[in-house]
C-alpha cells in the first residue's frame, strides 16, 4: 500500500471513520481482506476500485448495514454497529431503498419520522434538500413514476434531511445528467465547506479529482491512500485516471 496520507484539514482530532483491518467473506471468500482506513472530520473521501473490488460492501460495513467478520469499526468515536448511529450519518445506498406507491414528499415524511424531524423543521428540511437535488416541482408525484436519475436524486435528499456530520453515498451520481451533477457537486463542496464528513465511491474520474483523499481497493485490499496529487505525483501520472490504472485499478467491466 501506498504510505501518502494526507488530511484536508489538518485536525488531528477522533476520525470520523475508523477501520481496523476489516475481514468480510461471502461464501468463504474475502471480499474485503484486512482493511485499515482512517477519514478525519471534513474530509471529502473516495472510495475508487474496479467493479466488484469491495467498495460498496466497505461501504456497508462502515455504516453498520452490514457487519465484518474480522476486525472493528468506530464511526464518531463509537463502535460500530450500532442502531442509535442512523440519526447521525446519511446514507446513499446504491440501489434505491424508496416506496414507489407513495409519492416523494410522503417517502420523506417517512424517512424525517425516523430522524426524528417534526413540524416547521421537517417542512424546512423536506423543501430545502429536495431543492439540492432539483426537484421541488415533483414533491407530489408517486416515486413509481419518477425516471432512474429521479430516483437517484430523491435517495440522496433523503440522506441529506437531517443534515447530517456525516454522509456516505454509493456511487451518487450515477444517472445524473451533467448539469445537475454540477450544482450536486456544488452542493457537496459547500457542506464540506460547512464541516460536513462526506465518503462517497464514484468511477468518474473527474469527482475522483475533486476529492481530499481518495482509497483504491482493488480484489478487497487497499492498494494506495492519498491525495489525488499525491497519487499522481507518486506515479508519474498526467492524470487521476492514469494514476488509478497504474495503482492496480481497472475500467469498468
Ligand atoms: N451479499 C453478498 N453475497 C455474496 N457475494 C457478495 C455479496 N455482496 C457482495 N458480494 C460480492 O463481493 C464482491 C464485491 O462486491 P461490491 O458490491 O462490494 O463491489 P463494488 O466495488 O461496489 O462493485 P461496483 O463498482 O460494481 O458497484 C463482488 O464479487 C460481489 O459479487
Amino acid at each position: 500500500m501506498s504510505s501518502i496520507s494526507a488530511t484536508a484539514s489538518g485536525v488531528h482530532d477522533a476520525p470520523v471513520v475508523e477501520l481496523d483491518r476489516i475481514v468480510r467473506r461471502f461464501g468463504g471468500r474475502a471480499v474485503l481482506d484486512g482493511i485499515s482506513l482512517r477519514v478525519e472530520r471534513g474530509e471529502l473521501f473516495g472510495l475508487l476500485g474496479p467493479s466488484g473490488s469491495g467498495k460498496t460492501t466497505l461501504v456497508k460495513v462502515m455504516t453498520g448495514i452490514d457487519k465484518a467478520d474480522e476486525g472493528s469499526v468506530h464511526m464518531l468515536g463509537e463502535p460500530m454497529p450500532k442502531l442509535s448511529m442512523l440519526q447521525r450519518f446519511g446514507y446513499m445506498a446504491q440501489s434505491d431503498a424508496l416506496y414507489g406507491e407513495l409519492t416523494a414528499k410522503e417517502n420523506l415524511v417517512f424517512f424525517a419520522s425516523l430522524y426524528g424531524l417534526k413540524g416547521a423543521r421537517r417542512s424546512e428540511r423536506i423543501h430545502d434538500s429536495m431543492a439540492v437535488v432539483g426537484l421541488l416541482d415533483h414533491l407530489n408525484k408517486p416515486v413509481g413514476a419518477y425516471s432512474g436519475g429521479m430516483k437517484r436524486r430523491l435517495s440522496l435528499a433523503i440522506s441529506l434531511l437531517h443534515e447530517p456530520q456525516l454522509l456516505v453515498l454509493d456511487e451518487p451520481t450515477v444517472g445524473i445528467d451533467p448539469v445537475l451533477r454540477q450544482s450536486i457537486w456544488k452542493e457537496l463542496a459547500k457542506m464540506r465547506e460547512g464541516g460536513t464528513t462526506i465518503i462517497l465511491t464514484t468511477h468518474v474520474m473527474d469527482e475522483a479529482d475533486k476529492c481530499d483523499r481518495l482509497a483504491l481497493i482493488k480484489d478487497g485490499k487497499l492498494t494506495a491512500v492519498g491525495s489525488p496529487a499525491a497519487l499522481k505525483a507518486e506515479t508519474g501520472s498526467e492524470t487521476i485516471e492514469e494514476a488509478f490504472i497504474a495503482l492496480g485499478g481497472g475500467i469498468r467491466s
